[in-house]
């Protein structure tokens, strides 16, 4: 039988290259929902080629529009925040990918393994923010929660068929676009050199994440949440070819990695047909044709959102939610020019420094945290 997918956030990075492994194998997936915030028109596209049940605009604004280019076609069409959960609970769908940005995946995340439902989990920020609540949901609820972000895939694959527990974890990360930039220098940095990922074609958010080490820093707590390791046994190492997509060290000395392409449709095409492996198109890796593969250690003082991770990881409660909100109101400022690049990690410290802290937060807690630190962040703009 075909695995029915519903695909949230399908006109995105992530959405559209999950198409692409959708497309090549028909034989195995059919698209159940689509969801996009505001792209109705890419969203209109994809409904007409995929034939889902039904279809989401996060926001409203576009409702009539895309209700108006899908008339002719049996789709049921919804608008709103709460439609895109009310979706992902119903069950037109047993596999959700979770490919949204930011804070808007939180709900649906947990919507899905509290309905049971496999969860190919790309929105790292659920898991940010909410790790406890979607980890204990999905344990109680029997759903198992595929990773989807490259390092964490690579985790994931190295601990297959393992029995022994892991000893350490190792993510690599690329060091982004700023690399061997001066440290002095990085005041200087423009939205365009920002947007340019070393290796991976990405969404503008997560783009500009990995150039400030925020998104390793998410991927530690990421990892913490998935895999069930203490911060201090999760390292980060520089691999600026991004070859080696994460590496798992056991008791006996023994360091497991997956390497492969930077190409993000095996981690997707892996978490939907795990525990097998289909064959797929893409390009292979070539390690004759490869220059060197090379580590190196953090330059924790140049990038100090790893840092900052780890501090937020070790407090638990909402602090990770706050890091979280400050840095997608912060970027999202940064892409529309308001403020400058060092100005990113600089409001995230002081969010930190400001905002109530819980220790023992309930889903509705993080509610009112983002919301309280997008209005403290978007104050101090
Ligand atoms: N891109 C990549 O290679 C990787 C991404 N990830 C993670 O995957 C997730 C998606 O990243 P990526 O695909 O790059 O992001 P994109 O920005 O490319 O896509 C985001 C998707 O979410 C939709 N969306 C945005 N905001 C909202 C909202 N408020 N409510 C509902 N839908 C919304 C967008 O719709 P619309 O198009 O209409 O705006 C779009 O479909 C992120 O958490 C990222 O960290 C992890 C590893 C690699
Ligand atoms: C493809 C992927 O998983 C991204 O999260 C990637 O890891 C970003 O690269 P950095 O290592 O530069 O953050
Ligand atoms: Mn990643």
């Amino acid at each position: 039988m075909k695995q029915r997918i519903a695909l949230l956030g399908s006109t995105g990075s992530i959405g559209e290259q999950t198409l692409d492994v959708v497309r090549a194998r028909s034989d195995r997936f059919e698209i159940a929902v689509l969801t996009a915030c505001s792209n109705w028109q890419k969203l209109a596209r994809q409904a007409e080629e995929f034939a889902p049940d039904a279809v989401v605009i996060a926001d409203e604004r576009w409702y009539g529009d895309l209700r108006e280019a899908l008339a002719h076609l049996p789709v049921k069409v919804y608008a709103g925040t709460e439609a895109i959960e009310q979706v992902v609970r119903g069950d037109s769908a047993d596999v959700v990918v979770n490919a949204l940005v930011g804070y808007a995946g939180m709900m649906p995340s947990l919507a899905a393994v509290e309905t049971g439902k496999k969860l190919a989990l790309a929105n790292k920020e659920s898991l940010v923010i909410a790790g406890k609540q979607i980890i204990e949901a999905a344990d109680r609820n029997g759903a198992a929660i595929l990773p989807v972000d490259s390092e964490h895939s690579a985790i994931f694959q190295s601990l297959v068929g393992e029995v022994s527990p892991a000893r350490r974890l190792i993510l690599t990360a690329s060091g982004g676009p700023f690399l061997h930039t001066p440290k002095e220098r990085l005041c200087e940095v423009t939205v365009e050199q920002a947007l340019r990922h070393p290796n991976w074609s990405m969404g503008a958010k997560i783009t500009v994440d990995s150039s400030t080490m925020v998104n390793k820093g998410f991927e530690v707590i990421e990892a913490h949440w998935l895999f069930g390791l203490p911060a201090e046994k999760i390292d980060v190492l520089v691999h600026p070819q991004s070859v080696v997509h994460s590496m798992v060290e056991f008791a006996d000395g023994a360091i497991k990695a997956q390497l492969g392409t930077p190409d993000m449709r095996l981690p997707i095409q892996y978490a939907l047909t795990f525990p097998e492996r289909p064959d797929y198109g893409g390009q292979r890796f070539d390690f004759a044709r490869t220059p060197s593969l090379t580590f190196e250690e953090v330059d924790g003082d140049k990038f100090p959102a790893l840092g900052i991770a780890y501090e937020c990881l070790e407090r638990g409660g909402t602090a990770p939610c706050t890091m979280n909100a400050a840095n997608e109101v912060a970027v999202a400022a940064f892409l529309q020019g308001r403020i400058g690049y060092s100005d990113i990690v600089r409001l995230i410290e002081r969010a930190l420094e400001q905002a109530d802290f819980l220790p023992s937060p309930t889903v509705e807690d993080y509610t009112a945290c983002d919301r309280e630190v997008r209005g403290m962040v978007s104050a101090m703009l």
